[in-house]
C-alpha cells in the first residue's frame, strides 16, 4: 500500500499513516489508555450484532441524508474533534474542514486545535461545531462562545471525559512528553521519516491556536497531552454545563457520556444532544463501548435529546448498526486522521467516498432505502 488510491477501506489508511508518520506521532494518534482494553472493545462491539437483510424491496435509490441538531447532512457520519491536527499533516484542520464540507457533513473543531476557530471557519463554508474543554480561566469559555457565535459555528460540544488525562503509556515510552525525551531510537525514527520532518519543520510551529501561550512549571516528563491539559479545570460540574447552555442558547451537546444516569442529567440541564463516547479508549480504560450502552440510553432518553455515538466506527455496517439501535448519527476520530496523514485533504475525501460507497451498498443489501428505514429488528444480537 503506497498511495491513497490503494486504500479500499478505512483501516487501509491506518496502514499507510503508520508508514508515513514517525512512530511517536502515529502512536499518539492510534493509542489508548492503560492496557487499551476499551480501545479494542470499541472496535469489537460492532461484531456483537448480525444484520438481517430484507430482500425484494426496490433499493434502486439510496438516500443517506438525515438531520442532526436541525442541520441537514448528506451522510450520518460526523467528524469528532481532535486536538493538534497539524501534527499529522501541515494542512491540518483546514484540509479536514474542506473534505467534510465536500462530503456534506459536520466537522467538530477541537478547543486545542492547531488552527483557530476563525481560520477554520474561513477554510470552508461547511457546517461546524466547536468543542469545549474548560480552562481554569473561565473567561476563556466566554471568549470561545463569542467567537464560535461570530464565526457561525452551529453547535457547541462540551467534552466531559477529560477531567484529567488518561494514562497513555505509548506516549511515555516514545518520549512524547514535556519536555521531550528523545532517545537514539526515537530520533532515528524521526530521521527515517524525512517527508514528515521536512513538512513539519517548514510550516509554522504547531500550537494551541485558540488561546495564548501555555503556562509552564507543570510536572516534569508528563505526556505532552497531560501538560496541555494541566490548564483544564478538573472542578467543572453540571452547574457549569447548565451555565454554558444558558450562555450559548443554541444546539448544545455533551460529549463523553457513558451511563444512563448522566444521560438523564444532560437532558435535565438542557443539552439538545449527547455523544456517548469513551474518548476513543484514550481516557478511562474499561469504560464501556458506546454501542454497548446505546440501547439502554435510547430507552431512557431517546426522543428527549439526540443521541450520537463515537469510538471504533470503521465500516458502513458499523454506522448502520448504530443507527438501527437508535443513534441519530455517528462520529469518527482516528479514521479521518489516518486518511489525513496518508494523503492530506485528498486522503480525507477518499475516506468519505469509500465510506459513502460502503453505506450505499450495505443499505441496498439490507433492503433499506433511507436512514429512517433502519430499525432494531434488522439486528440480531449475539450473546
Ligand atoms: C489524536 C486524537 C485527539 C483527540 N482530541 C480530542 C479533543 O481535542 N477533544 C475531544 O473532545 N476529543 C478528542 N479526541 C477524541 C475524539 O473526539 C473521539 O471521541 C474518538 O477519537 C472516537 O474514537 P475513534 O477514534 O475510534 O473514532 C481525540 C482523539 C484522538 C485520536
Ligand atoms: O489526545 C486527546 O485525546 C485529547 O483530547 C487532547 C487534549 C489536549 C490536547 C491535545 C489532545
Amino acid at each position: 500500500m503506497s498511495s491513497i488510491e490503494s486504500c479500499y477501506n478505512l483501516m487501509d489508511f491506518r496502514a499507510l499513516a503508520r508508514r508515513r508518520l514517525p512512530r511517536m506521532i502515529f502512536d499518539y494518534l492510534d493509542g489508548g489508555a492503560d492496557d487499551e482494553v476499551t480501545l479494542q472493545r470499541n472496535l469489537d462491539s460492532f461484531g456483537g450484532y448480525q444484520l438481517l437483510p430484507r430482500v425484494l424491496r426496490d433499493v434502486g435509490e439510496i438516500d443517506l441524508s438525515t438531520t442532526v441538531q436541525g442541520q441537514a447532512v448528506d451522510l450520518p457520519v460526523l467528524l469528532s474533534p481532535t486536538g493538534q491536527t497539524r501534527m499529522f499533516h501541515p494542512d491540518g484542520e483546514r484540509a479536514v474542514a474542506r473534505a467534510a464540507a465536500q462530503a456534506g457533513t459536520i466537522y467538530a473543531l477541537s478547543s486545542v486545535s492547531s488552527t483557530s476557530i476563525e481560520e477554520t471557519a474561513q477554510a470552508s463554508d461547511g457546517p461546524k461545531w466547536f468543542q469545549i474543554y474548560v480552562w481554569r480561566d473561565r473567561e476563556v469559555i466566554k471568549e470561545f462562545i463569542a467567537r464560535s457565535r461570530q464565526s457561525h459555528y452551529q453547535a457547541l460540544c462540551l467534552t466531559v471525559d477529560l477531567a484529567v488525562t488518561g494514562n497513555r503509556e505509548r506516549d511515555l515510552r516514545n518520549g512524547l512528553t514535556f519536555p521531550t525525551a528523545l532517545n537514539a531510537r526515537t530520533l532515528l525514527d524521526i530521521l527515517c521519516h524525512p517527508r514528515w520532518l521536512m513538512r513539519y519543520l517548514t510550516t509554522p510551529k504547531v500550537e494551541i491556536a485558540n488561546v495564548g501561550a501555555a503556562n509552564d512549571g507543570q510536572a516534569n516528563r508528563d505526556s505532552l497531552l497531560a501538560y496541555i491539559s494541566a490548564q483544564f479545570d478538573p472542578t467543572v460540574t453540571w452547574a457549569d454545563g447548565a451555565w454554558m447552555v444558558d450562555q450559548w442558547r443554541g444546539p448544545f451537546l455533551i460529549k463523553g457520556i457513558a451511563t444512563v444516569e448522566d444521560a438523564v442529567r444532560a437532558v435535565e440541564i438542557g443539552a439538545s444532544g449527547i455523544i456517548l463516547s469513551n474518548h476513543g479508549g484514550r481516557q478511562l480504560d474499561y469504560a464501556p463501548a458506546a454501542l454497548d450502552i446505546l440501547p439502554e440510553v435510547v430507552a431512557a432518553v431517546g426522543g428527549r435529546t439526540e443521541i450520537l455515538i463515537d469510538g471504533g466506527v470503521r465500516r458502513g455496517t458499523d454506522v448502520i448498526k448504530a443507527l438501527a439501535l437508535g443513534a441519530t448519527a455517528v462520529m469518527m476520530g482516528r479514521p479521518y486522521l489516518y486518511a489525513l496523514a496518508a494523503g492530506g485533504e485528498a486522503g480525507v475525501r477518499r475516506m468519505f467516498d469509500l465510506l459513502q460507497a460502503e453505506m450505499r451498498r450495505d443499505m441496498a443489501l439490507l433492503g433499506c432505502r433511507k436512514i429512517s428505514d433502519l430499525s432494531p429488528d434488522m439486528l440480531r444480537h449475539l450473546e
